[in-house]
């Protein structure tokens, strides 16, 4: 037993109730109103007092030991009365305050030590639990795979493309292999996030079915490796590295777009009214719009009664399920809004630029028309962007089934020292390694999409949104030799608060939300299995390349002239 559980614990036996008495006496040592016993020498109270303590404290101090090791040491209550009578007027007082600081003291440390242990099981629990979900996908995936899919009964190659425009109903019993592309139909069978396991049927069969294929520029035959590692007379070889951009192509036409636009600009909200009329009456498209937005249209004019929007939470949940396409109309922050809006799968995104920087916002507004025909039309590239899921596990609540709903970031979540003035100190795991501790004004756990935004401002590297990695970048470490990292996408990492910090943590998600993360209090992060897929201007490395360029003017420098010295 512990010596707080010691403490705590409510006596139960006659020996219990001595200890935790004599304990308790020894915290105030104010004498009991008792007569004077016939008494015993000085010097054998002074002993028996001191015998007491000592054995009350070596009992203290087996963490595990049963307490009725203690009854047998604990003298008699005559003896105990003696000993304060006698107490009172010794100055053995010092002696015993040191001995209940001891004893402080060394409850302290045994909660500290049990809060460790405490804690170090929960992150293996859950690093555990991590790796079961991902090895039963993986298993799942697989599974799916040998079964095939209605693709791969005929070899005839020039047939396949054709092909993959699949037959819904026969692919929807045998599932997809996964080598030919990833098709919509298995998208759209995903679970809605929250009580009803399936969507509605009804409400899926609405949406425009679609393919992702792993295809050569302009190669339409949809020959294309999926596998990246594969045996070649037993030797280990890599797939070869063809071009991997990933092309979004319509089975069926899209019927349902959604707007998110910036609010509080004027020139988005004109742009936004000419759009919505424009797919309306050219294009017979559905118009989703924010509630903001829609009494906006509708205060302007009420021929936009045609567009729909939703009145709460559970229905933003249910968005998914009946748009094919978000346009947003703003700069990289919409992106960042249009995505929080989608817990679980998000519909392609087409980003139009009303901002100042634009990186992930590729399209000129003043070309829509065009832009649109070509992505209502199709195929167009796609940038997959995959986003962090974050879950905040709070000390407190470490026991409970329960915990916090996670968070999905497209760019980062940043743990910070807030209003605080001190370092932050944060204890950094990867899987159920130790990274480092972090002491400084904090920590970004960024996607590579979010390489180009805070991470970058602290030093982290650009990276391409389709590498498939997490960036691990402080802000202002005080240390010579702390470096930003890059891990593989599949890792989870734990950032806690230690126990002993002196003070808060504070997480901000896409530069929102901020939660306080208290000692004890952990964030963990993984890649979610949502990525946000953003439609290309032109494809996904020059659309990155262009915005790092443009955006940023990155490696700008005047062209030394040929006019000098040379070898
Ligand atoms: N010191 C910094 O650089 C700093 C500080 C706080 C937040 N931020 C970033 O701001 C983001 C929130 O954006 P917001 O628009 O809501 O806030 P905001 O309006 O304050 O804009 C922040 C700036 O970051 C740019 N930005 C956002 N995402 C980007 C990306 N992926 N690549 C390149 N630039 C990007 C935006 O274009 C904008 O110019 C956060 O996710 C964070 O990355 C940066
Ligand atoms: N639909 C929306 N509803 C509420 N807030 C939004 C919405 N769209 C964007 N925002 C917020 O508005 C802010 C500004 O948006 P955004 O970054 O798109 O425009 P900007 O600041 O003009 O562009 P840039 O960041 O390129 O300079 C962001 O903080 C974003 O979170």
């Amino acid at each position: 037993m512990s010596l707080d559980e010691l403490a705590d614990k409510e006596a139960s036996s006659p020996e219990e109730i001595q200890l935790v008495q004599s304990d308790a006496k020894f915290r105030s040592f104010s004498p009991p109103p008792i007569p004077i016993p016939a008494s015993p020498s000085i010097t054998s109270l002074v002993d028996s007092v001191s015998d007491e303590r000592l054995d009350v404290m070596a009992s203290h101090q087996s963490e595990n030991g049963s307490i009725s090791t203690a009854s047998s040491t604990v003298s008699s209550l005559e003896s105990e009365k003696a000993a304060y009578e006698f107490l009172a007027q010794t100055p053995i007082k010092s002696t015993d305050a040191h001995l209940v600081e001891f004893s402080e003291a060394m409850r302290t440390v045994a909660k500290a030590l049990r809060q460790v242990a405490e804690g170090k099981a929960a992150a293996q629990a859950e690093a555990a639990e991590w790796k079961r979900k991902y090895e039963s996908e993986m298993a799942h995936k697989q599974q799916s795979k040998i079964k095939g899919c209605g693709s791969c009964i005929s070899n005839d190659i020039d047939k396949l493309a054709s092909q993959l425009t699949l037959d819904t109903a026969a692919s929807d019993q045998l599932g997809c292999c996964g080598k030919h592309g990833i098709c919509s139909h298995e998208v759209l069978q995903d679970e809605v996030p929250g009580p009803i396991p399936r969507p509605n049927h009804r409400m899926v069969g609405r949406k425009a079915s679609f393919k992702l294929s792993w295809g050569c520029n302009g190669d339409k035959n949809g020959q294309h490796k999926h596998d990246f590692v594969s045996f070649e007379k037993g030797d280990i070889t890599t797939a070869e590295r063809s071009n991997k951009q990933i092309l979004l192509k319509w089975e069926s036409q899209p019927q349902t777009v959604l707007f998110i636009t910036k609010p509080n600009s004027n020139s988005v909200r004109v742009l936004c009214a000419e759009m919505v009329r424009w797919l309306k009456e050219h294009k017979n498209i559905n118009v989703f719009v924010e509630p903001r937005v829609s009494k906006e249209l509708l205060t302007e004019d009420s021929s936009y009664n045609f567009i729909q929007t939703w009145d709460n939470d559970e229905e933003i949940k249910l968005l998914h399920t009946k748009v094919d396409l978000i346009v947003t109309l703003g700069g990289d922050g919409t992106v960042l809004w249009a995505a929080s809006l989608f817990k679980g799968p998000v519909p392609p995104v087409v980003a139009f630029s009303l901002g100042s920087l634009g990186f992930m916002t590729p399209f000129p507004s003043e070309q829509y028309r065009d832009c649109l025909d070509n992505v209502l039309n199709g195929p167009f590239s796609i940038t997959l962007r995959n986003r962090l899921q974050c879950h905040v596990i709070r000390d407190a609540a470490k026991d409970e089934l329960v915990t916090e709903e996670p968070i999905l970031v497209l760019n980062e979540v940043t743990i910070d020292r807030g209003i605080s003035s001190y370092l932050t100190y944060l204890e950094c795991y990867c899987d159920s390694s130790f990274v480092t501790c972090v002491q400084g004004d904090g920590l970004i756990i960024s996607t590579t999409s979010g390489s180009t935004a805070y991470s970058l401002a602290a030093g982290g590297s650009m990276v391409h949104p389709q590498v498939p990695g997490i960036l691990f970048t402080p802000i202002c470490p005080h240390s010579l030799s702390f470096r930003p990292l890059i891990l593989p996408e599949y890792v989870t990492l734990r950032v806690q608060v230690p126990y002993n910090s002196r003070g808060s943590a504070w997480a901000s998600f896409d530069g929102k939300d901020r939660k306080q993360l208290s000692p004890g209090d952990a964030l963990i992060c993984s890649i979610s299995p949502w990525p946000v897929p953003t439609a290309c201007l032109v494809d996904s490395t020059t659309d990155f390349l262009r915005s790092i360029h443009e955006g940023l003017h990155w490696n700008l420098r005047k062209s030394q002239s040929f006019d000098g010295p040379r070898d």
